[in-house]
């Protein structure tokens, strides 16, 4: 398959496991009016902590939360596009002919900035701007995939285990749901059929109950 090929097939399995998130989150998911632009901005915020940006302090950046929280605003970008009402195949293009073009910046923090400034703007998500971040933090789209497959079957864990009415268990035996999450996925093949069943199950075993 050509990278074209490819990156259509994993955007478009993406966007429709946003669908299946979104809707296990609330049926209606499309007509309560939630404030996509704002998860991005703040998630922003919080990636930018990982990163470093204080002058006056020793601070180390921490690739794999940064990692993370660009996969949690990709939850929040899949699904400000599904709002456009414009069709899955050419959300799928568009975002795919994005997602493949980076620019020239170099620094991570003016990219991040350019993401969260068309979230507060326009409340619209930037590809461009995500594919930039993408590249500075060594992230390409296979790899998008396999971790937003993973933090997307964790987000469903979660609905399942109570996280709406505030009994899910975040610390799983001194090991945080993302932690364990991130181990699991290196331990299990991303490219097999049941991949994302086999890690359902193992987030089970590894639960707390
Ligand atoms: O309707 C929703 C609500 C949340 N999330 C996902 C996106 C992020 O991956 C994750 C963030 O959850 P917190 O860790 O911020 O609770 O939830 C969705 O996909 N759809």
């Amino acid at each position: 398959m050509s990278d074209l090929l490819t990156a259509n097939n994993q955007i478009s399995q993406m966007l429709s496991m946003q669908d299946a998130m979104n809707s296990r989150v609330s049926e209606t998911w499309r007509d309560n009016g939630y404030e996509w632009y704002r998860a991005i901005w703040v998630e922003c915020a919080e990636m930018l902590d990982h990163h470093g940006w204080k002058w006056w302090k020793h601070q180390e950046i921490d690739v794999a939360q940064v990692q993370l929280e660009l996969v949690d605003i990709f939850h929040f970008g899949l699904s400000l596009r599904l709002m456009t009402g414009a069709s899955v195949a050419n959300i799928t293009e568009k975002l795919a002919n994005e997602l493949t073009q980076t620019t020239d910046e170099s620094d991570f923090k003016l990219a991040l900035e350019q993401l969260a400034s068309s979230a507060v703007t326009d409340k619209a998500f930037n590809a461009n701007a995500f594919a930039d971040c993408m590249h500075l933090m060594s992230m390409d789209l296979d790899e998008l995939f396999r971790q937003y497959v993973g933090k997307n079957t964790l987000n469903f864990f979660r609905q399942d285990h109570g996280y709406k009415d505030g009994s899910y268990i975040k610390i799983w035996h001194g090991e945080e749901d993302n932690e364990v999450l991130a181990r699991l996925v290196k331990q299990l093949d991303a490219s097999a059929s049941d991949f994302q069943q086999q890690l359902y199950n193992a987030l089970e075993q590894a639960y707390p109950n």
